[in-house]
C-alpha cells in the first residue's frame, strides 16, 4: 500500500438498529436438519414399509397413522442418510457410491489437493465397517471421450493410503470386465471405476447408461456433492434403478449446513458475499437477503453499488446493464431491515498487475485511470465490527484480486476474522469456490465450521435453488 487511507464520511451504509429483533415467517423458519419439508400428508405407508426406515420413525408413523391426527407441522422428511443404513442392510450388498473426486492434479499426475478425497473416506469407511462391498465411481475434469490425462488412476495410492485397503482400480465404469471385478470385490472392498465422464451418456442422464451403471449395484449412495447440480446418470438417472438411494455423511453435512444452518441460523447472521461480478451473485445476493441480518458487500462487485449510487469508480469493473439492479438491491435491504454494509475505502491500483502500484482511497474518491482491487483498511475494520456480534456467518466470494499479493489484504482479514469468531463458538460456513481456497491460504481452513467443497453446488444451494443429486435420493421421516 503506497499510502494510508483517508478517513471516509461517506454515508454508503444505509443501517437499521432493528434488524437483528426482525421476527422470521414461519417459512424461513425451517426446521435444522437438511431438507426437510412440511409432511403434508405423505405416503407414510410406503414410508413404513421400508425396510430401512430405523424402528423408531417406523413407530412414530404407525402412531401418528392409526392416530388419523393431520401431520402438518409436526414432523418432516430428511433424505435419507447411509447413516440410517445398518449391517443388516448393508453386509455383503454391493453399494454403488458416486463420490466427487474431482481433485486438481499438476503436469505429472500428482494430486495438489486431495480434500475432496478426504471428504469421501467417512462414508466409505462406515460402509466397508459393515462388511458393503463399494463401488466407487467419479469424474474427474470434462474430458470428451475418454483421455488418459483424466483416467482415476492417479487417485488409487492416495485412496488406499486414506482407506487403510488396498483400492482395486477397473479399466472401465461399466461392462464384462468391470462385472467380473465386482464379482471377485471381498464384503469391505473398495472398487474403484474409471471415469464416468469417459461416456458422453453420463453427462446426457441416458437411461441406458444409467441403467447399466446400477445393474453393478444393490444401493446407491450419493456423496458427489460438487456434482449435485448436475443432473448426470451417476448423480440421477441411477436412482431409478436403484433403491434405496441414500445421502452419503459428507452430502449430508453440506445440507446440514448449507440449507439448515442458513435457513434457521443463530442469529444475528452475517453473510460476506464477494466475487468478480453482481451478475454471477445474484441469486444469492436477493436469497440471503431474505434471511440475513447483516450483508456485507466486498469485491469487484462493489463498483457497481458505486456507480449506482452517483460516484465515480475509475477504471473499476462495473456492470453497467446492472446499475438498476444495484440500486433496487440496496432498496429491499432496507426495506426488509437488514444492515448492508458496502466497503467505506478502497485499495486501488494503476494496473490490474500484481506488481502494479497502489494506494487506499476513500470509497467516494477513486481517482480517474486507477482501479479498486480490494477493500481498505477502514472498511475492514467495520466488517469486523459487524462481525462481531454475530452468531452466525457465510462468506462466499473474495474482498479483492486475491490472487495479487497487494490485493489479498481484505480477503485475507476476512478468513482471519471468521477463523477468531469460529474459536469463540460463532458458526463459520464457508461457501465453496475461492473464498475457500482463501481461507486455505491463509491456514485457518481446520477451524470453520464447515467448508463447502462444492462450488457450483454451493452456489445454487444458497440461491435456493433444489439440487437434481439430492432431490432423487429417498426421503425418511425424521422427526415426530
Ligand atoms: N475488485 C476486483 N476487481 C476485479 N476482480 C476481482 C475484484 N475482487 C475480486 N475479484 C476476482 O473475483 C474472482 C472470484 O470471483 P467469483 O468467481 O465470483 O467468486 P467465487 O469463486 O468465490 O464464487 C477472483 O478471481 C478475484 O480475483
Ligand atoms: O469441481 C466441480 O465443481 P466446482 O468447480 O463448481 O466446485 C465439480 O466436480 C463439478 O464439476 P463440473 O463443473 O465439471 O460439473
Amino acid at each position: 500500500m503506497a499510502s494510508a487511507a483517508s478517513p471516509s464520511s461517506l454515508s454508503l451504509i444505509p443501517t437499521t438498529s432493528s434488524s437483528t429483533s426482525r421476527t422470521r415467517s414461519a417459512a424461513t423458519a425451517l426446521p435444522t436438519r437438511f431438507l426437510r419439508s412440511p409432511l403434508r400428508r405423505l405416503g407414510f405407508a410406503g414410508a413404513a414399509a421400508d425396510p430401512l426406515v430405523s424402528a423408531h420413525v417406523a413407530s412414530k408413523l404407525r402412531s401418528l397413522k392409526s392416530s388419523g391426527k393431520p401431520a402438518r407441522g409436526v414432523a418432516s422428511m430428511a433424505k435419507k442418510s447411509v447413516g440410517d443404513l445398518t449391517e443388516a442392510d448393508l453386509k455383503g450388498k454391493k453399494v454403488f457410491v458416486r463420490a466427487d473426486l474431482n481433485v486438481p492434479l499438476d503436469d505429472a499426475q500428482k494430486i495438489t489437493d486431495d480434500t475432496r478425497i478426504r471428504a469421501a473416506v467417512p462414508t466409505i469407511k462406515y460402509l466397508i465397517s459393515k462388511g458393503a462391498k463399494v463401488i466407487l465411481s467419479s469424474h474427474l475434469g470434462r474430458p470428451k471421450g475418454v483421455t488418459p490425462k483424466f483416467s482415476l488412476a492417479p487417485l488409487v495410492p492416495r485412496l488406499t493410503e486414506l482407506l487403510g485397503i488396498e483400492v482395486v482400480k477397473a479399466d472401465d465404469c461399466i461392462g464384462p470386465d468391470v462385472e467380473k471385478l465386482v464379482a471377485s470385490l471381498p464384503e469391505g472392498g473398495v472398487l474403484l471405476l474409471e471415469n464416468v465422464r469417459f461416456y458422453k451418456e453420463e453427462e446426457k442422464n441416458e437411461p441406458e447408461f444409467a441403467k447399466k451403471l446400477a445393474s453393478l449395484a444393490d444401493l446407491y449412495v450419493n456423496d458427489a456433492f460438487g456434482t449435485a447440480h448436475r443432473a448426470h446418470a451417476s448423480t440421477e438417472g441411477v436412482t431409478k434403478f436403484l433403491k434405496p438411494s441414500v445421502a452419503g455423511f459428507l452430502l449430508q453435512k453440506e445440507l446440514d449446513y448449507l440449507v439448515g444452518a442458513v435457513s434457521s441460523p443463530k442469529r444475528p447472521f452475517a453473510a460476506i458475499v464477494g466475487g468478480s461480478k453482481v451478475s454471477s451473485k445474484i441469486g444469492v445476493i436477493e436469497s440471503l437477503l431474505e434471511k440475513c441480518d447483516i450483508l456485507l458487500l466486498g469485491g469487484g462487485m462493489i463498483f457497481t453499488f458505486y456507480k449506482a449510487q452517483g460516484l465515480s469508480v475509475g477504471s473499476s469493473l462495473v456492470e453497467e446493464d446492472k446499475l438498476e439492479l444495484a440500486t433496487t438491491l440496496l432498496a429491499k435491504a432496507k426495506a426488509k431491515g437488514v444492515s448492508l454494509l458496502l466497503p467505506t475505502d478502497v485499495i486501488v491500483a494503476d494496473k490490474f498487475a500484481p506488481d502494479a502500484n497502489s494506494k487506499v482511497v476513500p470509497a467516494s474518491a477513486i481517482p480517474d485511470g486507477w482501479m479498486g482491487l480490494d477493500i481498505g483498511p477502514d472498511s475492514v475494520k467495520t466488517f469486523n465490527e459487524a462481525l462481531e456480534t454475530t452468531k452466525t456467518v457465510i462468506w462466499n466470494g473474495p474482498m479483492g484480486v486475491f490472487e495479487f499479493e497487494k490485493f489479498a489484504f481484505g480477503t485475507e482479514s476476512v478468513a482471519k476474522k471468521l477463523a477468531e469468531l469460529s474459536g469463540k463458538g460463532v458458526t463459520t460456513i464457508i461457501g465453496g469456490g475461492d473464498s475457500v481456497a482463501a481461507v486455505e491460504k491463509v491456514g485457518v481452513a481446520d477451524v470453520m465450521s464447515h467448508i463447502s467443497t462444492g462450488g457450483g453446488a454451493s452456489l445454487e444451494l444458497l440461491e435456493g435453488k433444489e439440487l437434481p443429486g439430492v432431490i432423487a435420493l429417498d426421503e425418511v421421516l425424521v422427526a415426530v
